[in-house]
């Protein structure tokens, strides 16, 4: 597989500003930006490490076809309780049940990366990031909830934002939890353990 960083363009297969953001810290611009609007359901009995990356793939391949010749990158971020994935939280409801399951818990975020090669070959990568929440006061999730950080974010909470004060411990990758392990991305473009 040649380089993304020489003549062949990358796409980001994604609608997430974070994801962007983060490709651009390591100094990789996208020639473009294309999301995937794939169903992200979950399969019955499917364990969260298996969705994310399988999402991710689905991501990648869906939009692949659109651009040939072009290296395509998507990811995927699923916050995982034990053996349950927790939902993206779109409403308050949503949201509060994710952070009463993860107030004063170690939880789990699972990180699928998927890039397809102008030659159509697959590089997959899954990273596990550990992550401590303090135990929430009622007043602590009142707040969280009217800050409306948690929208559109998987399990219920930003760690970019507010929700960093909630963070006890964390061991991993950090920006896997915002939306895109830099380490393990910079890998799979350098095309290095592919
Ligand atoms: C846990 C956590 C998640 N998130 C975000 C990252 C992802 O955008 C989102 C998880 O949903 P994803 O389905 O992974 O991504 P997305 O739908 O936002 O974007 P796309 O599929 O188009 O690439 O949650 C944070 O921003 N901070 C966090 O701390």
């Amino acid at each position: 597989m040649s380089k993304p960083s020489g003549r062949v363009p990358l796409v980001l297969a994604s609608a997430s500003p974070r994801r962007i953001d983060l490709l651009r810290q390591i100094g990789l611009e996208p020639a473009a930006i294309d999301p995937a609007d794939i169903d992200e359901t979950p399969g019955r009995d499917e364990l969260p490490p298996r969705l994310a990356e399988r999402l991710a793939e689905a991501k990648a391949r869906a939009v692949a076809g659109r651009h040939p010749g072009c290296f395509v990158l998507a990811a995927d971020t699923v916050v995982a309780c034990g053996r349950r994935a927790l939902p993206k939280a779109e409403d308050v409801a949503t949201a509060r049940r994710c952070l009463d399951l993860l107030s004063g818990r170690r939880h789990r975020v699972l990180g699928g990366v998927c890039l397809i090669g102008p030659d159509g070959r697959v590089g997959r990568r899954l990273v596990t990031t550990t992550v401590t929440f303090k135990r929430l006061t009622a007043e602590e999730t009142a707040a969280y909830l009217d800050s409306g950080e948690w929208h559109g974010k998987a399990g219920g909470y930003a760690i970019q934002g507010r929700a960093a004060r909630f963070v006890r411990a964390l061991s991993g990758s950090y920006s896997n939890v915002v939306g895109l392990p830099l380490y393990e991305t910079a890998s799979l473009l350098d095309g290095q353990g592919n």
